[in-house]
């Protein structure tokens, strides 16, 4: 397990009053204060105002009749901005002009924002500046027209990232327009028709994010496009917090009024915006923090104190001592919290740098693994522990059964041997003497079971090694006589459960299994989905090669998934502090099967007439067919989201005893994972993607179909998700998904 880095926090100043400031000097006092980086604006005051009475001459002085010939904005001179290519590095956000409306549905203040904007957005592109800081729609704003000048200033510059800053929820507290006068007030277009559209859901939380989706969804999720969140001081509900989390965060502003005073007089935030804090600084690449007006840099000058200070002068410094000692309690404040956070859950910690990361699943059966992914395995500190659990539990039950003789458990698929040293550790603690086999198909990983099992003091004498695939093996030979198997242990359990072939592995080894009370660890296992929101992983895939008529959207990826919102929860949990998604069951495995079964499938085998011989339902003999799955779930979305596909997991129930109530589970799913196996590492979560997202309304339903095909070759997974809402009992249906289907990358058999 990685030992934890400590944190890093990069903190940044904003002023809206800064507007001719040297950039050279305000970054030496920004330095010295200890900030990462700072904010400064495009252009100065003096451009304001020479458009200001741009606008106002041509209001004044234009008679309605030559209002077609809109009024143009000249290019920048000296005066208008403080920047300069030598100055900008990478420790510095420039900030649009706060003051303009690009999408005013007023003609003329929409032209004359638009100018401002791109003159702002090239000029800062030219001088290399990278990080541009954009204030988001203003109220009665048209998002449409908002979104597509934003999406044009993508392509001003190559290397330009935008940064939209939106509220969490509500308005903009710093608009940064005090200073200023606002173009919108030159608007003739009453705001109150403009804006109902938008803001007809009232206090609804949720307005805020719809406006940036609309952003988000019109610029194809630009990669170079993220989000600058301005946390209020109320923090808003857990969904809320949920929703931004999945979208790009690149910065969090901290406006004067998120922070609360102690009893001390000193800023400090609230327990709510500490946990949110504790969240978001923990993605993968972790926002930047924005202290937006609040301590003032001039404070960080290193001006000498004059030698003999005047009465008046030692007065006022001792009034201002208490905040002289500390002219950036806001900043030291973020500091102490940032050297406070408490450590990462076993899984982060071990998946650091993989979260959101889409891998191939792997394919154990068709390809031979190397030793450096069965020692990442080998790591789990649960996957193994409770495998020995449920072998000891399972010679309990079978002492009775067996009497006095060893017990014989095949290891089938034992990698490099870490289920046979704990079958062998399970023998000890149940007391229980066992002959272990240990069967594994891939040729490298059999010298190393060879070696072990000849060095190995707990193997030597105890362990023989089959290289087979345990499909052709005819089981275990006592003294000359093939035996039959009491225990059977295997893993080949895939982040679905059954991905990585495990039912038809399992199936080809029934028969070295002792018919009457022959045990299979584990004993069954099931898939599980629930319908989420990834505006990430739905970017990296839109913008991989191949558009939306590419393969890459009929793949299921294994994924530490992260930067997810859970679009259904479970309605059980009613608790503000926690929010559990609603997981679904898709369908169930489990082992031995019943002996018909497997005598049917061995008939349809090669196809005969006499043998079932119409073939199986998608080609081949249908000899696999049994191992077809297909199932119907529907998920309750009270709040509105955009879905981009089903997130699954897995849960198996190792073995659970017959004589007591003791069973020994794992699962990956979210609900139970913290009971079943928590900090179980082994597997991520597998990604089934939608191609054109579906936007999912308030109190809509989702409904998923999957499907687990099999033409004895191979299998593969089909998914399609519809969302529908049901008003006076009729069911509307709003959108689905296309019909997506794996087949062409199966697993093959
Ligand atoms: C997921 S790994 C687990 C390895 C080991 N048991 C562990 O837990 O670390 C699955 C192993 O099963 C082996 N395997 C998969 N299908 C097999 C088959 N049909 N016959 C024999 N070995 C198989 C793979 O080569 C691989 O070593």
């Amino acid at each position: 397990m990685p030992d934890e880095r400590a944190p890093m926090w990069y903190i940044g100043q904003h002023d809206s009053t800064r507007n001719d400031a040297d950039t050279n000097s305000v970054s030496h006092q920004a330095h010295n204060a200890g900030y990462d980086l700072l904010t400064i604006p495009i252009t100065t005051a003096h451009f304001h105002d020479r458009i200001i009475n741009l606008v106002e001459q041509y209001e004044n002085g234009t008679d309605s009749a030559d209002r077609q010939v809109l009024p143009l904005v000249s290019p920048l001179m000296p005066v208008d901005t403080t920047l300069d290519p030598q100055d900008t590095s990478s420790a510095l956000i420039a900030t649009t002009a706060s003051w303009i409306d690009l999408g005013s549905k007023d003609a003329l203040v929409a032209h004359v924002s638009r100018h401002v904007f791109n003159l702002e957005v090239q000029y800062a592109a030219f001088c290399g500046v990278s990080n541009i800081l954009i204030k988001g729609p203003i109220e009665g704003s048209d998002i449409v027209q908002y979104s597509r000048a934003i999406l044009e200033a993508l392509a001003m510059g190559a290397y330009l990232q935008l940064h939209i800053e939106v509220p969490m929820s509500g308005e903009l507290e710093d608009t940064g327009e005090s200073e200023y006068t606002h173009l919108a007030e030159f608007s003739t277009t009453p705001v109150s028709d403009a804006h109902v559209e938008e803001d007809a859901g009232g206090d609804d939380e949720y307005i805020s994010w719809d406006k940036w989706d609309v952003v988000r969804t019109l610029s194809n999720y630009h990669p170079r496009l993220s989000v600058a969140l301005e946390l209020p001081r109320q923090v808003p509900s857990l969904s809320v917090q949920s929703r931004w989390f999945s979208e790009p965060l690149r910065i969090l502003t901290f406006p004067r009024t998120s922070f609360l005073r102690n009893a001390k007089g000193y800023p400090v935030l609230s327990k709510a915006h500490q946990n949110l804090l504790t969240r978001y600084m923990r993605l993968r690449y972790a926002p930047w923090l924005l202290l937006s007006n609040v301590d003032d840099l001039s404070a960080a000058t290193d001006a000498s104190p004059s030698p003999e200070p005047t009465p008046a002068e030692a007065v006022s410094k001792a009034r201002n001592s208490q905040k002289a000692k500390d002219p950036f309690p806001h900043l030291r404040y973020l500091r102490h919290l940032q050297s406070a956070q408490p450590s990462r859950p076993a899984l982060e910690r071990f998946g650091q740098g993989y979260q959101d990361y889409l891998q191939s699943p792997l394919q154990p059966l068709t390809d031979n693994l190397e030793s450096i992914t069965y020692e990442v395995f080998e790591k789990d500190p649960i996957k193994y522990e409770w495998y020995e659990r449920a072998v000891a539990l399972a010679l309990q039950d079978l002492k009775p059964v067996i009497g006095n003789r060893e017990a014989i458990i095949a290891v089938v698929g034992s990698g490099r041997g870490p289920l046979v040293a704990r079958s062998l550790l399970a023998s000890k603690q149940a007391g229980v003497p066992v002959k272990v086999w240990a069967v594994e198909k891939n040729l490298n990983a059999h010298v190393l079971l060879q070696r072990r099992a000849m060095r190995d003091n707990l193997w030597r004498g105890n362990v023989t090694v089959v290289k087979t695939d345990m499909r052709a093996w005819n089981g275990p030979v006592v003294e000359g006589a093939v035996r039959k198997v009491d225990i059977m242990v295997s893993e080949l359990l895939g982040s679905f459960a059954d991905n990585e072939l495990s039912p038809e592995c399992l199936d080809g080894v029934q028969h070295v299994l002792h018919p009457d009370h022959g045990i299979n660890i584990p004993q069954s296992y099931t898939a599980h989905a629930t319908p989420i929101a990834t505006p990430k992983i739905y970017g990296d895939l839109f913008g991989r090669p191949g558009g939306l008529a590419a393969d890459k959207w009929e793949i299921p990826y294994v994924v530490m998934l992260q930067q997810l919102d859970f679009l259904s929860l479970d309605s059980n949990i009613s608790n503000a502090e926690v929010q559990l998604p609603n997981v679904q069951e898709a369908w169930a495995f489990s082992h031995p099967i019943p002996n018909t079964i497997l005598s049917q499938a061995k008939a349809r085998a090669g196809g005969s007439l006499e043998r079932g011989g119409a073939g199986g339902a998608v080609g081949g003999d249908g000899h696999n067919e049994h191992n077809s799955r297909s199932c119907t779930m529907q998920f309750k979305c009270t709040r509105r989201g955009m879905c981009h596909g089903l997130a699954g997991y897995f849960e198996s129930i190792l073995y659970a005893s017959r004589n007591s109530a003791k069973r020994v589970e794992l699962s990956t799913n979210p609900v139970t994972m913290a009971d079943k196996s928590k900090d179980m590492i082994s597997w991520f979560p597998i990604f089934f993607p939608i191609k054109v997202p579906i936007l999912v309304p308030d109190n809509a339903d989702i409904e998923v179909k999957m499907w687990r095909q099999t033409d004895d070759r191979k299998v593969w997974y089909e998914w399609i998700i519809e969302a529908s809402e049901t008003t006076k009992g009729r069911k509307r249906r709003l959108g689905m998904s296309e019909l997506h289907s794996s087949r062409k990358n199966g697993c093959i058999m």
